[in-house]
């Protein structure tokens, strides 16, 4: 496991640099186990969980396989070569435009029935492919028996069976890469005579070459895929002759070519998995094998725990135990409380600082600079300070139990559970995943929202996910703050719970467009492995640090220009009006100062400020409110620029910023009045 902490975190965002290695791509339908098996072969890291749409962009790593150095590349899952979503299109367009030396595609063996669509549409692309059968392990456990060698014949292409999360099969599969040898592989599907004679008169129009065979291109284009035009065009194709017999063909079927595209191929698919596959039946509790009467009841204890989960009755009780333990008890009461007292106030506080600034001023005898290093403000002891005393042991109390939760398989069923209010946001259950995740990191968040299918979806998640969701930094400094009373953790809920719903709610109205429909692969149930969940944390945390510990420096040696020309004092000054209209003291002012580099970083002066008794319990409640609706942080705006467009992303911001302070203002006022005592 420890050689795997060393591996670096993998790419999130595309790299085109090219490596000059052969590529090694891995294919497949999301939550197969693409990125276990890229992460046993390659040395980057690849986030694993159970829920489809984990991966959202390309990851790239290399790694050994017999001897030989290839470059592995993992995809975002797709369940056709026709994508509906953002992420499934950033798959497509790689198999467009690579040239690898074999494609893996993974598939989930107990339900081949379902995967092998894409198979055959990868054997009709004329790709390099070997297919992995995963999953062996819950294909045994549900009686699944796949004849491995028949399967192979059927197709002509390599099949090799695996259980990935426990390393079984990858040896051979190994093998089966280092002896690949193209060949031409028959294709398995014709469809009826309509759609052939098409595909045969657009490949002969089409004269250049591509990524993938002109049959499939062919296809692509009868099914009106955006990308396979733009594709033509640039190479010159003769459009307009295309057009016309996609159009004709088009008239001769009442339905869409799309949907009986992929009726005629499931016949092909139900031809080569009858013989091949078959399910031991489910016996009853008489019966007298008792592997198959334990199978029975881990199937029907599966079931009803999923009832038990989805039902509002019982699921909503469930959902807040959930927080209670793994939010406010874990990370507010034992990482915010006891782990930060000790480390910021203690450690830090009393041992480390002041020994670094003793020391830091006797090698340094320049106030300016010690200024710089050790003052208030100083990079050493506060952005530092800060980083690794406050905000490490929050976020990564906060990815323990997230990570579990995510490998469970709870995620797409609390999708399930809230689809129907989050209808009324004009979000499906599908946005669940991105809003949970927000409460992880919201810029990793916002990139997630490539899962959603409308663009009306993709602005409200985005807006709700820059304005109200406090990320596991800004979360965990505000729950261990607020801690001092239910009452105000309540307060603070219940505000950012109405103001999420309400402004949800008004986005759906005022946008245009139809609310989504939910669908969603329902994961089984799984048991969270202690190695990925640690593994799991660690790289997000990496990542968070390095997001984050430059903006913190950023902030200092900005806040020290700012001390040395005046200019703090001037922003500062700035924000003391909206502070104290808020209620709080002129030196409130500072905290939202610090709000735009990072909200936690605003979070964790708030703490500051409340340890300096400076605030009452009101102040605190009602800054902690308007920091979680303030601004976003830089990089969740940036990330907002690249996935919106920037119209979008400053329209959001101009929003957001005068709202925050209006809630504030609100809160304040009718806490006052009604001169409530928490
Ligand atoms: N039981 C079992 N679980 C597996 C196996 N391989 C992967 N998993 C689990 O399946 C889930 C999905 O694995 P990932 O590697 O994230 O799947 P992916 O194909 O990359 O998914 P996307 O990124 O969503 O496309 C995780 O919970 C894994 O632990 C296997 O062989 N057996
Ligand atoms: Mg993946």
């Amino acid at each position: 496991m420890f050689t795997k902490l060393k591996k670096k975190r993998c790419c999130d965002l595309e790299d085109n640099a090219e490596s000059g290695l052969e590529k090694i791509i891995l294919v497949g339908n999301p939550n197969v186990g693409k990125s276990v098996i890229f992460n046993h072969f390659s040395d980057s890291y690849a986030i694993v969980s159970n829920y489809p749409g984990t991966t959202v962009a390309i990851s790239k790593g290399k790694g050994k396989i017999a001897g030989k150095e290839y470059e592995i590349i993992d995809t975002p899952g797709m369940y056709s070569l026709l994508p509906i979503t953002e992420e499934e299109r950033v798959s497509q367009s790689y198999l467009f435009d690579s040239k690898p030396f074999v494609y893996l595609h993974v598939v989930d063996a107990k339900n081949l029935q379902r995967m092998l669509p894409l198979t055959l549409q990868l054997i009709e692309a004329e790709v390099p492919l070997i297919l992995v059968l995963n999953m062996m392990d819950e294909a045994a456990e549900r009686g699944v028996e796949i004849n491995e060698a028949k399967l192979q014949n059927e197709l002509g292409i390599p099949v090799i069976r695996t259980t990935s999360i426990k390393g079984e099969g990858l040896d051979r599969l190994e093998n089966a890469i280092a002896d690949y040898d193209i060949q031409n592989v028959d294709n398995k599907v014709k469809y009826s005579r309509g759609i052939e004679s098409a595909i045969e008169e657009i490949s002969s129009l089409l004269r250049s070459e591509y990524g993938i065979s002109k049959r499939t291109l062919a296809q692509l284009l009868l099914q009106n895929d955006r990308v396979a035009f733009e594709k033509i065009v640039q190479n010159n194709e003769d459009v307009s002759s295309i057009k016309s017999v996609i159009e004709e063909t088009e008239k001769s079927y009442t339905d869409p070519l799309n949907y009986v595209l992929t009726i005629e191929r499931q016949t092909f698919v139900n031809d080569i998995v009858d013989p091949v596959m078959s399910t031991t039946k489910k016996t009853d509790t008489l019966t007298k094998n008792t592997e198959d009467t334990s199978r029975t009841t881990r199937a029907s204890l599966r079931e009803r725990i999923d009832s038990i989960l989805i039902h509002p009755v019982t699921g909503i009780p469930i959902l807040f135990l959930i927080l209670y333990f793994g939010l406010y008890k874990f990370v507010g009461g034992f990482a915010a409380g006891t782990v930060v007292d000790y480390l910021e106030g203690t450690l830090f506080g009393e041992q480390i600082n002041p020994w670094v600034i003793e020391s830091f001023n006797s090698i340094v005898p320049y106030p300016v600079i010690q200024d710089l290093f050790v003052g208030e403000y100083g990079i050493l002891t506060q952005a530092v300070t800060y980083a690794i005393a406050l905000i490490m042991p929050l976020v990564g109390a906060f990815f323990i139990v997230f990570s579990i939760i995510e490998d469970t398989g709870y995620l797409p069923r609390l999708a399930m559970l809230i689809d129907r209010a989050f209808k009324k946001m004009g979000m499906s259950g599908r946005a669940v995943i991105p809003m949970v995740l927000g409460f992880g990191c919201a810029t990793m968040a916002t990139m997630v929202t490539r899962t959603l299918e409308t663009k009306r979806e993709k602005i409200i998640t985005s807006m709700l996910l820059s304005l109200a969701i406090p990320c596991s930094a800004q979360l965990g400094v505000i729950l261990g703050i607020l801690s001092f009373s239910s009452k105000a953790l309540f307060i603070w809920a219940f505000v950012i719970g109405v103001e999420l719903v309400f402004i949800g709610f008004l986005s759906s109205k005022v946008l245009p467009g139809k609310s989504p429909s939910f669908f969603m692969e329902m994961p089984p149930l799984r048991l969270p492995k202690a190695s990925n969940v640690l593994i799991k944390t660690y790289s997000r945390m990496q990542w968070y640090f390095l997001e984050v510990l430059p903006l913190f420096v950023i902030a200092s040696v900005l806040i020290w220009i700012g001390r040395l020309t005046g200019l703090f004092e001037l922003a500062v000054r700035l924000f003391s009006y909206p502070s104290q209209w808020i209620g709080l003291p002129a030196e409130g002012g500072v905290m939202f100062l610090y709000g735009f580099f990072r909200r936690d970083f605003g979070a964790a002066g708030l703490f500051d400020m409340y340890n300096a008794g400076m605030l009452t319990e009101i102040n605190l409640v009602v800054a902690a409110i308007t920091l979680t609706l303030f601004m976003p942080c830089i990089a969740q705006f940036m990330v907002t620029v690249k996935e919106r467009g920037l119209k979008i992303a400053l329209g959001m911001a101009a929003f957001i910023f005068p709202s925050a302070f209006a809630v504030g203002y609100v809160v304040n006022y009718v806490l006052t009045t009604l001169g409530v005592v928490l």
